[in-house]
């Protein structure tokens, strides 16, 4: 059951998404795009410092995250992540639709199991990339800085 029934009786798809984040790109804006279109509302976890833990912490502090990535058009409601356990957002959301990024290590299977035995109705989907920009990735854009500074006179 994809839809919920609005306060005002309009019939609304919540969609969540979800990333880091860490130096905003236009892979980014892409993601949260697509996202959007496969529903009426666009909610983002930004995810803490303290729960990264497969690759490099963000630069950018999390507050500081959120601000950006609330301030993006295409986005209704963005929130910071739990500390702790990453359904209890979801379980405050209540999206009808989860979408993952393309490279985005869950599993849409296994996490729609672990979201029903919480009875947590949501589906889940992927997102595909887009190799439309050069330098739309975190990880490719500090590369860059860093090369470019080292070779600074
Ligand atoms: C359904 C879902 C819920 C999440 N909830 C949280 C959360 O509560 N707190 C958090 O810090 N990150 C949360 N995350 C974000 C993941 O930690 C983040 O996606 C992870 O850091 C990997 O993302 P990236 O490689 O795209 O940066 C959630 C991710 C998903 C898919
Ligand atoms: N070029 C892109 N096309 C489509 N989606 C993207 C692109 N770049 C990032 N995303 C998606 O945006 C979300 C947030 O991205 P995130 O900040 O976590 O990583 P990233 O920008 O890919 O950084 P890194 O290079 O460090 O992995 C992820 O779900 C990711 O799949």
């Amino acid at each position: 059951m994809l839809h919920r029934q609005h306060l005002e009786g309009d019939l609304l798809v919540k969609v969540l998404a979800t990333g880091t984040f860490d130096i905003l790109h236009p892979g980014h804006v892409l993601y949260l795009s697509r996202a959007r279109e496969l529903g009426d509302e666009l909610y983002v976890i930004v995810a803490r410092s303290s729960m990264v833990r497969h690759k490099p912490k963000p630069v950018i502090p999390d507050e500081q995250r959120l601000k950006m990535v609330s301030a993006l058009k295409v986005v209704d409601r963005a929130v910071l992540g739990s500390e702790s356990d990453m359904f209890e957002p979801i379980r405050e959301i209540r999206p009808d639709i989860i979408a993952l990024g393309y490279d985005q290590t869950f599993d849409t299977e296994s996490l729609e199991r672990e979201l029903r035995e919480r009875s947590i109705d949501a589906k889940v989907v992927r997102i595909s990339d887009s190799k439309t920009c050069a330098l739309c990735s975190t990880g490719k854009i500090i590369k860059k800085v860093i090369e470019r500074y080292e070779d600074a006179p």
